[in-house]
């Protein structure tokens, strides 16, 4: 019997979508307002779900304080109020769109949690606009 056990989180960051390889008008076609020069921010609304067996003894899945943990030295201290591009060096050459994000944290989440656990990543961009990475 697997359950799902997930954990909320947010963050707060800046970002500009662009190609350093393609000029601003190319650009502004594209990725529209979001690549406008001077950066914007986002309101990030995080959920990890892990899926794996209870434990008999424990009756967890996986402690939740052990996810808040992993989430918060991995994605909210690094992130939080950060500008993606400038600050995150995994932007540094990767355009930080909602699922380039997803994946990055999905990645830094499946190196802390075990193998026998699977992870879904949502992340919420705007309140409608959201991507969801599973390592498919
Ligand atoms: N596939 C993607 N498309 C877009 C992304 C993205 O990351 N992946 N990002 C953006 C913008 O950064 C942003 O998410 C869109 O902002 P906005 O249009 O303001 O979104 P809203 O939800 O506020 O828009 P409403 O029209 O009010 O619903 C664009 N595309
Ligand atoms: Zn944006």
């Amino acid at each position: 019997m697997r359950v799902t056990v997930s954990r909320k989180a947010h963050f707060n960051a800046a970002h500009r979508l662009y190609r350093s390889d393609w000029d601003d008008a190319k650009n502004l076609d594209v990725f529209g307002k979001c690549s406008y020069p001077n950066y914007h921010g986002h309101n990030y609304e995080l959920i990890v779900a892990v899926t794996g067996e209870i434990d008999i003894e424990t009756g967890f899945v996986i402690d939740l304080k052990i996810l808040k943990d992993i989430i918060k030295s991995e994605v909210e201290d690094p992130f939080d109020h950060k500008n993606l591009n400038l600050d995150v060096p995994e932007f540094a050459e990767l355009n930080p769109t909602a699922e380039n994000i997803c994946v990055v944290i999905y990645t830094k989440m499946r190196k802390k949690i075990g193998a026998e656990f699977d992870i879904e990543v949502t992340l919420y961009e705007t309140p409608r606009n959201f991507v969801s990475y599973s390592g498919q």
